[in-house]
């Protein structure tokens, strides 16, 4: 979508062998709270991060905010012990940032401090398809179609936007990226209005405008996708902890993604060369954790390399014409 509103004089095609609700960003919460990436510097993810903020902000602050699924949601981020940064890099980016006070921290017999603050969430499948809708409505179309090598698309496209995610994996033999399973639940508890965050990340309350989700997971290397009941309940029992009122919740279901994990996003343009042909190709993958807290930064740069690929393009023709 940024490339087309970037570039709107170029013919865009999306080709994805799944599409909502059957993909990663599907699982996920949706809720902008960043992970912090050791390969990318810290001011690159807060610049992403505060992009992508102001773009959900403009959404959710619009009439368009129901059918785009997007929200504002205010809650807690609580610790066991003190954290070891007293704020973190986003902490100017949310809204109302703030220790806790004690009184809050009364509802958290088990932890010691903790951070309140208002952010955004997506609830995905319709963030989703409002972002589907968009695009058709900038005629853009949708193959469904599993690409096993990216040189498949030569014969029809001069630039390929490579956000495969995890199947970057196979499809670029990326082996820097790695899957990081996450299970989390979906219920039905609509009194549930804070979100809740314990400190490390691996127990949260995220609820949206459908469900709440609980998670969660982090499994390094685990490439399985069928959800394990005995997760299932260390989650319940590990959000209700949290957050006693969820005993009662229902219509529980579970999902589970992998999140395409690596060092650092991998936003980079390539040129790929075989027997004298040339395809261009701009790689956007390797969110892990921060996919929907980045994608608007992400996708921003994505679109500048794509500009810069359009440039060699024109510049390629114009010498094969000398
Ligand atoms: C449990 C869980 C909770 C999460 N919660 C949050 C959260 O609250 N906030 C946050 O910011 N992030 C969260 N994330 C992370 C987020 O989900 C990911 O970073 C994000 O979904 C990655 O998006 P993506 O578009 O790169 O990948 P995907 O959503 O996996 O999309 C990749 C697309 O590429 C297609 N594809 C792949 N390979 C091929 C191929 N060979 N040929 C054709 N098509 C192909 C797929 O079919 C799919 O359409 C969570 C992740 C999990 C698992
Ligand atoms: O970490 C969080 O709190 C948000 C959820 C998330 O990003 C994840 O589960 O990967």
């Amino acid at each position: 979508l940024c490339v087309v509103e970037t570039f709107p004089a170029c013919s865009l095609a999306v080709v994805a062998e799944q599409f909502t609700p059957d993909t990663t960003s599907d699982v996920a919460a949706g809720m902008l709270i960043p992970h912090t990436t050791p390969g990318t510097p810290i001011h690159v993810q807060k610049q992403w991060f505060k992009e992508t903020f102001t773009y959900l902000f403009a959404i959710s602050n619009s009439v368009e905010a129901a059918e785009a699924g997007t929200h504002f949601v205010s809650g807690w981020q609580v610790f066991k012990s003190t954290p070891k940064e007293e704020s973190p890099f986003w902490s100017d980016v949310v809204l109302g940032f703030r220790p806790m006070s004690e009184a809050e921290l009364q509802k958290f017999p088990q932890h010691s401090c903790g951070q309140a603050f208002t952010t955004l969430k997506c609830d995905c499948p319709p963030y989703l398809l409002w972002l589907e809708k968009r695009l058709k409505a900038k005629g853009v179309q949708m193959y469904t179609r599993k690409v096993a090598n990216l040189w498949e698309l030569h014969s029809e496209y001069n630039i390929v936007v490579n956000c495969a995610g995890i199947g970057a994996h196979q499809l670029v033999g990326d082996q820097k990226l790695f899957p990081v399973r996450g299970q989390v639940l979906k219920v039905h508890a609509p009194w549930v209005k804070n979100f809740i965050r314990d400190g490390d990340g691996l127990t949260y309350i995220y609820p949206g405008i459908h469900s709440v989700t609980l998670g969660g997971t982090r499994e390094k290397e685990s490439w399985s996708l069928s959800p394990n009941p005995n997760t299932t309940k260390d989650i319940f029992d590990r959000c209700c902890a949290l957050e006693p009122s969820l005993q009662r919740a229902q219509d529980i279901k579970v999902k589970v993604g992998l999140r395409p994990s690596r060092a650092c996003v991998r936003l980079q343009r390539e040129i790929l060369s075989q027997g004298g042909a040339k395809l261009l190709v701009v790689h956007n993958y390797g969110h892990g954790s921060g996919g929907f807290s980045m994608h608007r930064g992400t996708a921003k740069e994505a679109a500048h390399l794509v500009g810069e690929c359009i440039a060699a393009l024109q510049d390629f023709s114009s010498r094969a014409k000398l």
